[in-house]
């Protein structure tokens, strides 16, 4: 379907299609995305060690959001990849600023993830073996 046909069709194709395209976004870093890999294999290490330390509910809440927070900042810049690529690919500084704040976005929110991660986790990682 392209975008013509689409902008054609009913309100519930539209809806449909919307979530076609967000799975075909998802589909694709997961596939292309070295970053985006590394960033689900560290949320699900995440989640066993939650499961493992018997999180309570409130700290599960923290966990996933973290995790949603990173994991959906990766896409963004992502996007903004493709964009700042679509619109130059010669050497801009506004194209490197662009792509730089992106990426700063995502190690900015990596890191808070792996304080927040040390919080949750080490207090009980130590009553376990103390
Ligand atoms: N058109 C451009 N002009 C100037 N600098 C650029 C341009 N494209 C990329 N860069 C610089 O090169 C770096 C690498 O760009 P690239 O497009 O390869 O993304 P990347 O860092 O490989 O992303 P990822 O590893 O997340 O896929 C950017 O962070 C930016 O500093």
């Amino acid at each position: 379907m392209d975008l013509k046909e689409l902008r054609q069709s009913s309100k519930i194709r539209q809806f449909a299609a919307s979530f076609l395209f967000a799975g075909n976004g998802l589909k694709y870093v997961m596939k292309h995305e070295r970053n985006f890999k590394f960033h689900i294999g560290a949320s699900i290490i995440a989640i066993i060690l939650g499961t493992l330390l018997s999180l309570e509910k409130w700290e599960w809440l923290i966990l996933l959001l973290t995790i949603s927070g990173v994991l959906s900042l990766e896409i963004i810049n992502t996007a903004i990849e493709k964009t700042v690529d679509l619109v130059t690919e010669e050497y801009h500084p506004t194209a490197k600023m662009a792509k730089d704040l992106a990426a700063g976005a995502v190690l900015l929110a990596a890191i808070f993830s792996v304080i927040i991660g040390c919080i949750l986790f080490l207090p009980k990682i130590a009553h376990f073996f103390l």
